[in-house]
Formats: structure tokens, C-alpha cells, sequence
């Protein structure tokens, strides 16, 4: 797998702050929503924190597993619908949250689902960007996002190597 050199690594802190300022922005919109819909896996953790912050307890998911390198993305497989009750008028009144958006692919799946439904990312590369309705921060596309739950603490090499103090 090739990833980009752009590294955008965050932390749980950063990740809780980014979520819960994207959950300020979805309450400003002062919408009654009918319940989220988490895209799995990398939604979940965001609408943890969306969801307690707005007060919204239907939670459903939709799980899409895609098999995807930094430059090309694979196949989608939906393995998991979204309840058919939740579809009604296109979703209208369904607030989606995801981690991010790249190259829109995932988004454009569940879009097709739902046209009606409100999009909602923490992180957003310019692709997907015209895909969702409210994100927090845009990353290049040549930049990669490293998320707390992928990472674990690692020794760091000095910034000038070979120095020995
Ligand atoms: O805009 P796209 O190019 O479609 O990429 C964005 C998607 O990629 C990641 O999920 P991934 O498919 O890696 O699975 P995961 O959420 O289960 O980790 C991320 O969580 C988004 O859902
Ligand atoms: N980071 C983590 N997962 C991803 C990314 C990214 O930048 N793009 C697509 N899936
Ligand atoms: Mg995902």
C-alpha cells in the first residue's frame, strides 16, 4: 500500500475536540433529526460523541467495507442496509456522520441511499468535499490522516539523525 507523504497524525484529544466542534456546527443548523446513521467503522467513534453532544438516540449504521490504497480504491460491498423506515422521503431529517471523506466513493454510496439525508464528516479531502454538507477541517488529497484508534506510541527517530546530544 502507498500512502501519501503528507502525514496528518491525530491524537484522541484533537479527534474529540474536531468531532464535538463538527457536532456545534450540525446544532447551529437547529434541525429536529430523526435518528443518525453511522458509516462503519470509522463513523462510529465520531457519532459516539455526536450523538451524546446533540441528544439524538436512534442510532443505525450502514457497513461498507472497501478494500482501498491511498491512489486507488477497490470495490465497495454494502454489507449492511440501512433500516428501509429510515429511507422514507430520502432520508430527510437523517443526520450521517463519517470520519472523513477522500474520494467521495463512500459518501456517493450511501448519497445514492439516502439524497435527502444530511452528511456530516469530522476530516474532508477536496474529492469528497462536494459530497458532504458540513466537515471541520480539509486536508489535501495528498495528505494522510492517521486516527488515534489506528495508532499506538512508537519511538520517533531524532528530527537531525546521528545526533547524540
Ligand atoms: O471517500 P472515500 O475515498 O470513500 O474514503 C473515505 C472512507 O474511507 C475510510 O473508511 P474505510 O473504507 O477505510 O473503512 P473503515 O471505516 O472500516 O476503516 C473512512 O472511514 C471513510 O469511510
Ligand atoms: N486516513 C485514514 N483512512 C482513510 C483515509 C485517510 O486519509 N482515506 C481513506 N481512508
Ligand atoms: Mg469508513
Amino acid at each position: 500500500m502507498s500512502l501519501p507523504d503528507k502525514a496528518f497524525p491525530v491524537s484522541w484529544d484533537q479527534f474529540h475536540r474536531d468531532a464535538r466542534a463538527l457536532a456545534w456546527r450540525v446544532a447551529g443548523m437547529q434541525r429536529e433529526w430523526r435518528a443518525m446513521v453511522a458509516i462503519t467503522r470509522g463513523g462510529l467513534v465520531p457519532a459516539a460523541i455526536i450523538c451524546r453532544e446533540l441528544g439524538i438516540r436512534m442510532i443505525e449504521t450502514v457497513c461498507i467495507a472497501s478494500y482501498h490504497d491511498y491512489e486507488e480504491q477497490g470495490e465497495l460491498k454494502v454489507l449492511k442496509d440501512v433500516d428501509p423506515r429510515l429511507l422514507e422521503d430520502g432520508g430527510d431529517g437523517i443526520l450521517v456522520i463519517d470520519d472523513l471523506t477522500d474520494t467521495g466513493k463512500t459518501a456517493a454510496v450511501v448519497r445514492a441511499m439516502m439524497p435527502k439525508a444530511h452528511f456530516a464528516t469530522v476530516y474532508a479531502k477536496p474529492k469528497g468535499r462536494p459530497l458532504i454538507d458540513t466537515f471541520v477541517t480539509e486536508v489535501s488529497q495528498d495528505t494522510w490522516i492517521y486516527f488515534p484508534w489506528d495508532m499506538g506510541l512508537t519511538y520517533q527517530e531524532p528530527i537531525t539523525k546521528g545526533h547524540r546530544g
